[in-house]
């Protein structure tokens, strides 16, 4: 694609996808310099809220409410700028091809995604509007692919010699900041406006509240004690609890990574300090996975092509999202999961263990569940974990079984966690 020299291109149109922040954005940056007015857009899809093929929604309530806030918030950021977030209703590409058509659009920028939808998308808009400038920087992961030292194809295709290779060979990308200022707003005919939403405790979605939180979070002790914390059950700061921002991208992974290693230089540097790192790192292990495997990631047997001994029962399955297994541990993380859409690194090891072998469900209807459920779902980790949980992944072991009742012991010993979520 040519390069151009500064505001040779008149109009310019960014779709927001998973990238919902101004911070760490460079291929929002690289539009903007380059474009004299600009239309920033975010689409609806309405696929996302008809039923799919089992029997759910790809997005929940929670997980919707958490978007709009997080939305309503880069729009807020956006107008700061002279610009505002254009909500749009559709199928993705009719709806770019409708814009194109209609604005005479000269450059489009999107920042690349590992879902399978999302890199079909790229990849029609790289084949269709071929004469059209399009600016796509990579930010959604830690590090860039044209610098990891192995191609996709040839990947390692287990967790730790993955992380030692990276680790040992590049550095994680530097967070790019925010635009100073955005070109002139191009005004579209927008669809949808937002709701008006109100705020629930926590976790508010949205660029301010997740930098907000990173702040917090990395001003306390926390990080200097998360490796002994980060398996309890219910407690909000023992873990980071980034996902949910890391997941649409009001946060970016670079920048937290970089205040990691901040917290290190100027407070204290461990193996908990570390062990954020390395968690970040399994993240960007199943995005480079998930990027290469594509329709794999989401078949019954899995990217090892071997079909598990498990089946679909309807009423079963009905049981375990309901949180009525009988199984006190598993439930109450179920009905945690379906009241605040959000549950525990701990918590979905252990009802996924429970889905897949105690109850020999299909795992993709619990990583479907989840994915309508949880307020940070991600398509990498989530399909990423439970693949691996249903032996069909990247597990060198192969079969992850958890005992729900020495594992209940440990992690809740003194049964306050199940006591509070089974009443509810
Ligand atoms: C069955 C199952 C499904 C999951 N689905 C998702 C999902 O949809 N979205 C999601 O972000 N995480 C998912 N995870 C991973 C993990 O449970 C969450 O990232 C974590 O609980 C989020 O809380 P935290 O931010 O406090 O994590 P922390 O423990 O503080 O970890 C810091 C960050 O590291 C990353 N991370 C930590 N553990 C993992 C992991 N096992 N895999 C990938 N990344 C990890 C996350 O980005 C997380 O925010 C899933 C795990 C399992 C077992």
């Amino acid at each position: 694609m040519a390069v151009q020299s500064p505001c040779e291109l008149n109009r310019g149109l960014f779709w927001f996808r998973h990238d919902l922040r101004l911070h760490d954005n460079p291929a929002l940056r690289s539009l903007a310099d380059k474009v004299s007015t600009l239309s920033c857009i975010f689409i609806i899809d309405p696929a996302w809220f008809e039923t799919n093929g089992y029997g759910l929604k790809a997005m929940g309530s929670h997980r919707y409410n958490f978007l709009m806030q997080s939305l309503a918030d880069l729009d807020k950021h956006l107008r700061q700028k002279g610009q505002q977030l254009q909500i749009l209703w559709g199928q993705p590409r009719d709806v770019i091809k409708e814009l194109v058509h209609t604005h005479d659009i000269d450059a489009m920028g999107v920042t690349p995604h590992c879902g399978e939808y999302e890199q079909a998308d790229e990849t029609w808009l790289h084949e269709k509007y071929a004469h059209l400038s399009l600016f796509a920087a990579q930010s959604t992961t830690l590090y860039n692919q044209n610098a990891l030292p192995f191609a996709l194809d040839n990947m390692p295709s287990v967790y730790t010699p993955f992380r030692k290779k990276v680790e040992n060979s590049i550095s994680v990308e530097p967070a790019v900041s925010a635009p100073a200022t955005l070109p002139d707003l191009y005004h579209l005919e927008s669809h949808y406006s937002l709701p008006t939403l109100h705020a629930q405790a926590r976790p508010l979605g949205g660029e301010l509240a997740g930098i907000d939180h990173l702040n917090q979070y990395f001003s306390s002790d926390r990080p200097a004690t998360y490796k002994e914390t980060r398996n309890t059950m219910d407690k909000w700061n023992d873990s980071t609890r980034f996902s949910p921002w890391l997941a649409n991208g009001a946060l970016s992974a670079r920048r937290v990574f970089a205040e990691v290693e901040q917290y290190e230089a100027s407070v204290k540097e461990n193996t908990s300090t570390y062990w954020i790192k390395f968690e970040l790192l399994w993240r960007e292990f199943f995005h480079w996975q998930a990027k290469f495997h594509r329709s794999a990631w989401f078949s019954f047997g899995g990217i090892q092509q071997s079909l598990p001994d498990t089946h679909h029962d309807p009423d079963t399955f009905k049981q375990w999202c309901q949180g009525e297994t009988g199984y006190d541990i598993v439930d109450a993380c179920m009905r945690q999961l379906n009241l605040t859409g959000y549950m525990s690194n701990r918590g979905r090891q252990l009802v996924a263990s429970c889905f897949v072998h105690e109850l020999a469900q299909d795992w993709r209807y619990g990583a479907a569940y989840f994915e309508q459920q949880l307020i940070d779902f991600d398509v990498a980790s989530n399909w990423g974990n439970w693949l691996y949980l249903a032996g069909v992944g990247s597990d060198p072991r192969g079969h992850r079984q958890f005992n729900l009742e020495s594992q209940a012991d440990r992690y809740d010993a003194d049964g306050q966690f199940r006591q509070t979520w089974l009443q509810r």
